[in-house]
């Protein structure tokens, strides 16, 4: 398993009690596999995928990352596995305005250290393979918004990532355009050997992933109706 999630909990303070978040989320997602999280608002997947991302500590329960147990891990090993084993797609594609698309994948170079030259060569090959060849010198403002959410992820990917975690990739896409990141993130799955979790509210797009979670009150089940595979 390339990220497994066991018994955790996860509360918040809601005034004089806590507001579990995560309740006992039992969750396992191996290499190769699309595994799609949905669940109405509040529900906990943003949770979920913070948790899973090691950028929260849960109260209780076991994360573990490609084979490592993070429990008891020091911040700095955190941000150490992290870096070097996860890769993050978010939302809005956050790119930064006054870089190229290029620019935004050596900005994961400068962050974790690295040869340029290699890299640059790497974040090309990246891009062209996600279709964006023609469009490696474009600033986010000439992109139109699928080609920006593939150069982010072309950007998680430049680490080489076990597992991707996926926020939303679809909220500001088009329903063809929709399908089509989503299409992609499969393809990424099975051809990069990842285990991608994608939270989505995008129903439409489900039968193209292997599993369906639901997340509701911080409780998680499989939804094995809707799950392709
Ligand atoms: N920092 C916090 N402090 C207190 N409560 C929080 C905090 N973060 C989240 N919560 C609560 O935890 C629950 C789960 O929130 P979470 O953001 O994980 O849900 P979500 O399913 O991602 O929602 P959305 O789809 O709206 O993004 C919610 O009830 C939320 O109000």
């Amino acid at each position: 398993m390339s990220i497994t999630l066991r018994d955790t909990v996860l509360t918040y303070p809601d005034g004089d009690t806590r507001l579990r978040a995560l309740d006992n989320v039992t969750f396992a997602v191996e290499r190769s596999e699309l595994v799609a999280v949905t669940g109405p608002s509040g529900s906990g997947k943003s949770s979920l995928l913070a948790v899973a991302g090691l950028l929260t500590v849960p109260d209780s329960g076991t994360v573990v990352v490609d084979g490592v147990d993070t429990t008891g891990l020091s911040r700095a090993q955190r941000t150490t596995l992290r870096r070097e084993r996860l890769g993050f797609v978010f939302q809005q594609s956050n790119l930064l305005a006054s870089l190229t698309a290029t620019e935004q994948l050596l900005m994961m170079t400068h962050l974790g250290g690295g040869r340029v030259r290699a890299q640059r060569e790497r974040a090309r090959d990246l891009l062209s393979g996600l279709g964006l060849g023609s469009h490696l010198d474009k600033r986010p403002n000439q992109l139109s918004g699928g080609q920006r959410q593939r150069v982010a992820i072309a950007r998680s990917l430049m680490n080489d990532p076990s597992v991707l975690l996926v926020d939303e990739p679809t909220s500001a896409l088009d329903e063809a355009r929709s399908r089509e990141i989503v299409g992609l993130l499969a393809t990424l799955a099975r051809e990069r050997d990842v285990a991608i979790v994608m939270v989505t509210h995008d129903l439409a797009q489900l039968d193209l992933v292997d599993e369906v979670y639901e997340m509701h009150s911080g409780v998680l089940t499989r939804n094995a109706s809707t799950a392709a595979a």
